[in-house]
């Protein structure tokens, strides 16, 4: 039953804490978003700032020899450089590994409000497992369009024991497929800082945990009023990200001004650098700022893998950095207290990585 529109608790209710989610009430026929998910002015996408004449590079990375893997190690660190943002074709992740994770995204989120429930926040029996709409509801002035699962992986037994069934299997998958491809791009960014031994510590910092998130947005009724994801930049190290046909994610164009669109292209995924990143190479390599629209005609997903460091991990310009003489822009900070700093607040652009200013 769709909720009176006019009544904020009751929409509230019937969304976050019954796990209808934005998905339930976009299918109760609602004629207009609600009054809680209408952005402030300065948050709607204004059609005037969309770049048409810049793209983010997209990126072969198929291997014949030595000379092309050097020629994708270029692109790769110029790309992650200058726009923090690129696709890639040819990745290495079979076509029907992505095709079963996008099916497994709509089989969880077309599961009965009940059985999704199990998975809130105030439901679920793991922090590791968490089924919720929004970013930080709690936190938020204005909510964002759009329902989430969010796993995060300690082990094989612990997601076998406790991730949904309904997209277990195909989550796994993607992200051990991917496995190499994060490797790959790591190892490259790496190599253009000058630092190619990458030992236990370093990996941990790179790449020391993860996290796979299944996003859905509901077709909105005014999307332009609102968001799918407010302005934020991740705070992964890398974030490998597939999404579907549909389209909505911009980013920041390369002045700081204006958004450029990233078009969805067949069997490709977009990868973008985070701000774990960014302070890791001393601000070498860029976060990018991003958003994702809300659509007025068709339901769109996206399922990035966060690639983070360990949360246990202190991060910092890399010490390869330092001996070569450079200034440290950003002080040591402990991952899982970065990571705090984020979730406990709304999407606020590129605040977050003030938390490791010097
Ligand atoms: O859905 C997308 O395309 C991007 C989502 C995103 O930026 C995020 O989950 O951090
Ligand atoms: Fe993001």
């Amino acid at each position: 039953m769709a909720p009176a529109i006019s009544d904020s608790q009751n929409i509230t209710d019937f969304v976050v804490k019954k796990g209808n989610g934005i998905k339930g009430l976009a299918e109760s026929g609602l004629q207009s978003v609600p009054k809680q998910y209408i952005q402030p002015l300065e948050e709607q996408m204004d059609m005037q700032n969309i770049v048409t004449n810049e793209f983010i590079p997209v990126i072969d990375m198929s291997i014949g020899d030595d000379d092309d893997d050097h020629n994708v190690v270029k692109l790769i660190c110029d790309a992650a450089e200058k726009w923090g943002f690129f696709q890639v074709i040819n990745h290495g992740v079979p076509v029907e590994v992505l095709e079963n994770v996008k099916v497994a995204t709509n089989r969880f989120f077309g599961l009965p409000a009940e059985e999704k429930m199990v998975y809130t926040k105030e439901n679920s029996v793991t922090n590791n497992v968490r089924y919720g709409t929004s970013f930080v509801p709690e936190a938020e002035r204005s909510l964002e369009w759009k329902d989430y699962l969010s796993l995060f992986y300690t082990s094989e037994k612990e997601a076998s024991a406790f991730w949904p069934k309904e997209c277990k299997e195909q989550a796994l998958e993607y992200m051990k497929r991917s496995e190499l491809l994060i490797r790959r791009i790591l190892e490259a960014l790496m190599k253009g800082l000058n630092v190619t031994n990458i030992d236990a510590q370093t990996s941990s910092v790179l790449m020391g945990s993860k996290r796979i998130n299944l996003n859905y947005y509901p077709k909105c009724p005014n999307p332009e009023l609102t968001v799918g994801v407010g302005r934020h930049s991740d705070i992964s190290t890398i974030t490998v990200l597939l999404q579907d046909d549909i389209g909505g994610l911009y980013v920041r164009g390369i002045d700081g001004k204006g958004w450029i669109h990233v078009p969805p292209v067949t069997s490709s995924l977009v990868i973008n650098v985070g701000d774990a990143l960014q302070i890791i190479s001393n601000g070498r390599y860029k976060s990018i700022e991003h958003r994702v629209v809300a659509n007025g005609s068709k339901n769109r997903i996206s399922v990035p893998i966060f690639v983070n460091p360990r949360p246990k991990e202190m991060i910092g310009p890399l010490p390869e950095l330092l001996a070569m003489g450079e200034k440290p822009i950003y002080k040591q900070v402990l991952y899982s207290d970065y990571a705090k700093h984020f979730f406990n607040k709304a999407h606020d652009g590129k605040k977050t990585i003030d938390f490791a200013n010097i």
